[in-house]
């Protein structure tokens, strides 16, 4: 049975890019793709105005600070992420229980103060990129999976929206958390694409069978010959898996 929120929402452009090329490929593949990503080198570099950026091209613009620091600091950052209107926020659930209330604080109380919507906050498991050897070098005890259910326990203990969580450890993490936790999957390539640093990938099918709500996609669709074509093609994989 396909799942009735169409493709559009469920996917989301990560524009690591310059500036001007992730608005310009944003906008060819506005039609696909409903959300914009701003990561870390399009904030270092442009700070808000990269956000503002997409939104005035009608993007909903998921902010991925991946913030990790003590809770007071989180909480500041956080509310200016939420007074800049974004729809998604990004935290490490490894910085701990009094860190992620605190984002949730910060975020809900920003957005307040600009009337916008709280963003949802969504806190990173296990990084995609990390494979089981890194896992373990990191000094995290057991599989990736493994990991991942716990710190997404004490994520969404900690009052978070969602999990950022590789799609292998999506469907483990509806078993164990249900259906209420926004799920969202970095580390797409659909079939044959190149994995480039992702350790933990899979393809846009199986994350949305696994239970993913928003999956990430950028480099399969910027290093593509024809970057709407690949776009489309996610789109309708999602569509019909
Ligand atoms: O665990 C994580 C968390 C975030 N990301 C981000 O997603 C995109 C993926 O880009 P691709 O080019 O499709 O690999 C990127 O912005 C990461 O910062 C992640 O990959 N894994």
């Amino acid at each position: 049975m396909s799942n009735p929120i169409p493709a559009r929402e469920r996917l989301a452009l990560a524009a690591d890019l310059p500036l001007d090329q992730g608005l310009s490929l944003y906008s060819r593949v506005a039609e696909h793709v409903a959300f914009a990503k701003v990561g870390l080198s399009l904030f270092v570099e442009h700070g808000p105005a990269a956000v503002s950026a997409f939104q005035k091209l009608g993007a909903r613009v998921f902010l991925d600070l991946k913030l990790h620091d003590i809770p007071n600091t989180v909480e500041l950052a956080a509310a200016r992420a939420g007074a800049l209107g974004v729809a998604l926020l990004t935290v490490h659930a490894a910085g701990g229980e009094a860190m992620l209330k605190a984002a949730v604080r910060g975020a809900r109380e920003g957005a307040r103060t600009q009337g916008h919507a709280p963003p949802r906050v969504l806190a990173v498991t296990v990084l995609t990129s990390l494979s089981a050897e890194d896992v373990a070098a990191v000094g995290f005890s057991g599989t990736p999976e493994g990991a991942a259910q716990r710190l997404a326990r004490l994520a969404i203990d900690a009052g978070v929206d969602g999990l950022v969580c590789s799609p292998r450890e999506a469907e483990g993490l509806r078993r164990l958390l249900g259906s209420s936790p926004f799920l969202c999957t970095p580390g797409i390539r659909p079939a044959g694409a190149e994995k480039g640093d992702q350790a933990r990938a899979e393809t846009p099918a199986f994350a949305v069978r696994a239970g993913a709500d928003l999956l990430v996609v950028g480099r399969p669709v910027h290093a593509a010959a024809d970057p709407v074509a690949a776009a489309r093609a996610i789109a309708e994989e999602v569509s019909s898996a």
